[in-house]
């Protein structure tokens, strides 16, 4: 396994080819919340296992090389920090936007504050991104194992997720591994069949279907 931080940001990911039959899966993800929520203790789960109890509040980006259902995987995860007072303008900044191919929105569910930083997250995300484009999105209610402050129910979390046609799962870093692993292992996947319909979408066929969906419209209208 290597978990490293790097000084640079990745270029665009997408695959490369590695031999004629394999293809390694690159995947650039970006996990936003507001303060305080898990960020790191989450994203640090999933590349050590391990939680550590605090972490140094700055921004970073790790790699790690791991093989994913028997194809070798490089995710770069953006481990971001929230502006003070953040606002639909600076919540999300563009550089993160068109680095990112899916994300992680983290909250937790004993702070009602950073549940409302998710929905403006994810509303800048949602407007930023172009329209043709499917963005896999995941929202996390992190600190599951303080049942006594929760303050935004299950019930909660899984409407803004259906509503925004996201994932949603309930973690405790502080808990367990596998909550971390499943996040970043789904997030993966949808990932992998965002970018399969993207292609579908795109060239020649994409045209005629874009067309045919219009027209097709127009006619039963
Ligand atoms: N009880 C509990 N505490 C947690 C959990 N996850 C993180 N914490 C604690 O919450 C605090 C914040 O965790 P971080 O991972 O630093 O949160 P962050 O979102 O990265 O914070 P910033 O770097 O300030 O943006 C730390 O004291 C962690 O030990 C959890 O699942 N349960």
């Amino acid at each position: 396994m290597v978990v490293q931080i790097c000084t640079s940001h990745h270029p665009n990911s997408k695959m490369s080819e590695i031999g004629h039959q394999q293809q390694k899966v690159e995947a650039n993800i970006l996990v936003l919340g507001a303060e305080n929520v898990g960020k790191s203790a989450l994203t640090v789960r999933f590349l050590t296992r391990r939680f550590i109890g605090e972490y140094v509040g700055t921004e970073s980006i790790y790699t790690h090389n791991v093989n994913v259902d028997g194809r070798e995987t490089l995710f770069s995860i953006w481990d971001s920090v929230c502006p003070q007072n953040p606002n639909l303008n600076n919540c999300v900044t563009e550089e993160q936007l068109r680095w990112a191919d899916g994300f992680i929105l983290v909250y937790s569910i004993c702070d009602r504050d950073s549940f409302n930083v998710v929905r403006q997250q994810l509303q800048r995300i949602h407007q930023m991104k172009k329209r043709h484009c499917t963005v896999p999105v995941i929202i996390v209610g992190n600190k599951r194992d303080l049942q006594h402050r929760r303050e935004i129910p299950s019930e909660e979390g899984r409407l803004l997720a259906i509503s925004s046609d996201c994932d949603f799962f309930e973690t405790s870093a502080a808990e367990t591994y596998h909550g971390s692993l499943v996040v970043f292992h789904q997030l993966l996947e949808s990932l992998r069949e965002s970018r399969n319909s993207n292609k579908k979408n795109t060239g020649i066929k994409g045209i005629v279907r874009s067309m045919s969906a219009v027209f097709g419209r127009r006619r039963t209208e």
